[in-house]
């Protein structure tokens, strides 16, 4: 098992590249099987879920070739085979071969999802969808069986506005006969991204990224070449660690636009950003006030980086109240902070955070962007190792985050733990 190494202390300087969005790209990767041709996939992240993505393709028959940002998927000779388990398990996307494999063969088998289970993670309202499109789903054995004699259109109303089942549902409904509408859709840019491609597919999709979604069945879907959006997750979090170190960092290739509820939280407590056209300007400031942040649904303050943004507010003065509205429990990051010794209490679905200096600790990142908190914390400490294991969390998001750091002047390293 690897951990992170980090000798904090150091204010980061210089400029920093982001990636593609992961959130788009588990939802491209296997949108791409509904075509029956070749889809080209550029500025891919390099991510572990992306990966594992990769290989599920292939083991159900996909052509998969990836060459440095680009990813080329000839899903031609795809199968219907069941996937109960092995690596849909790895990661919590693989839900998104249900809506796949339903659209192309009007049917999937497939494990429950995995991932980053920092709460329960229900999928009801994919499963109402799929159902309404005409499938009959159910649960045998801890699987999720899917199968639709033929797919019809629907209007399909979601009781929450999640990401997961709004993708779903247009993955499905882009093959089915007629008209589907969706409402109280979720409204997040990633969402964009996926109409953006399917569309480029063949598909009819008009609406996202609002609350109302209309989708025109096709009977085929094509080939074609799509750019992924750049992850706004990611950028966030450097935006955050450059503040946190009381850096100067430019955050490049990102869409100001996608952070503004970060940016204007950032803004509130003192720290200097400044909106080019596609980058951020981060510039840190020798003390930063309290606040309060509220995460939501998109255009919200995003939930994904509700746990770095706990760790910058232990660097802030006063009491921070920081309360998460999209998972109510998510604050598996915080024993670990506590062990570096910041000071924080959770009441229900808010961390109250008191300001302090954090020192060096041994902490175990339990998911993802509870180990992005992790690093954040760990660059802010001034003597002193911090180590970090659960770093095949933080792999699953985050791009060449090592070297990324490195080239801002931290002092970040892996080792094998013995
Ligand atoms: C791969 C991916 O894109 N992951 C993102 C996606 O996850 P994911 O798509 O799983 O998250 P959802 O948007 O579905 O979840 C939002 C809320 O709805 C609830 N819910 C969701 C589905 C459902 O069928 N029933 C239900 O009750 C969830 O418990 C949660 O409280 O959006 C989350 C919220 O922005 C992000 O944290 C994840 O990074
Ligand atoms: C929770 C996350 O991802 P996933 O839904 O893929 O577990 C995340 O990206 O923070």
């Amino acid at each position: 098992m690897e951990k992170l190494m980090v000798r904090g202390g150091r204010p980061l300087r210089g400029t920093v590249q982001i990636s593609g969005a992961k959130n788009s790209a588990v939802a491209l990767v296997p949108a791409a099987i509904l075509a029956e041709s070749e889809v080209v996939l550029d500025n891919l992240p390099l991510i572990s879920d992306v990966a594992v993505y990769s290989e599920i393709l292939q083991e159900l028959g996909a052509k998969v070739v990836r060459s440095g940002d680009t990813m080329r998927i000839d899903p031609s000779d795809l199968q219907a085979k069941p996937m109960p388990n092995g690596k849909v398990k790895l990661l919590r996307a693989s839900y998104y071969l249900m809506g796949a494999m339903l659209g192309r063969f009007g049917e999937a088998t497939i494990g429950m999802p995995g991932g980053c289970n920092f709460e329960p993670r229900p999928i009801d309202q994919h499963i109402k969808g799929f159902e309404a499109l005409g499938a009959k789903v159910t649960n045998e054995h801890g699987s999720i069986h899917i199968y639709a004699k033929e797919l019809h259109g629907a209007k399909i109303y979601l009781d929450v506005a999640s990401v997961g089942a709004t993708i779903n549902i247009m993955l499905a409904a882009s093959r089915a006969k007629g008209s589907t509408i969706i409402e109280n859709a979720a409204k997040e840019p990633e969402i964009i991204d996926v109409a953006t491609l399917l569309n480029a597919m063949g598909a009819v999709i008009k609406g996202a990224g609002t609350e109302t979604i209309r989708i025109e069945g096709v009977e085929k879907l094509h080939g074609c070449r799509h750019s992924i959006i750049p992850d706004r997750i990611q950028a966030g979090t450097y935006m955050i660690m450059a503040a946190a170190t009381r850096g100067d960092v430019l955050i490049d290739n990102v869409i100001p636009k996608h952070l503004e509820a970060l940016t204007a939280k950032l803004e509130e407590m003192g720290v200097g950003v400044e909106e080019l056209d596609e980058s951020i300007r981060i510039t840190g400031a020798p003390e930063y006030s309290a606040i309060d942040v509220k995460a939501l649904v998109y255009p919200g303050f995003a939930t994904d980086l509700q746990s770095p943004m706990t760790t910058l507010l232990t660097q802030a003065k006063g009491v921070s109240i920081l309360s998460d509205y999209v998972y109510g429990t998510r604050f598996k990051h915080v024993p670990e902070l506590s062990r570096m010794g910041a000071n924080i209490r959770v009441e229900g679905r808010s961390a109250i955070i008191e300001g302090t200096r954090l020192h060096a600790a041994k902490v175990k990142a339990a998911d993802l962007r509870a180990g992005a908190a992790l690093v954040v914390a760990a660059l802010t400490v001034e003597d002193g190792v911090t180590e970090i294991t659960g770093v095949e969390y933080i792999d699953r998001g985050y791009d060449r985050l090592v070297e990324n750091l490195t080239s801002l002047g931290a002092e970040i390293w892996r080792e094998t733990e013995s």
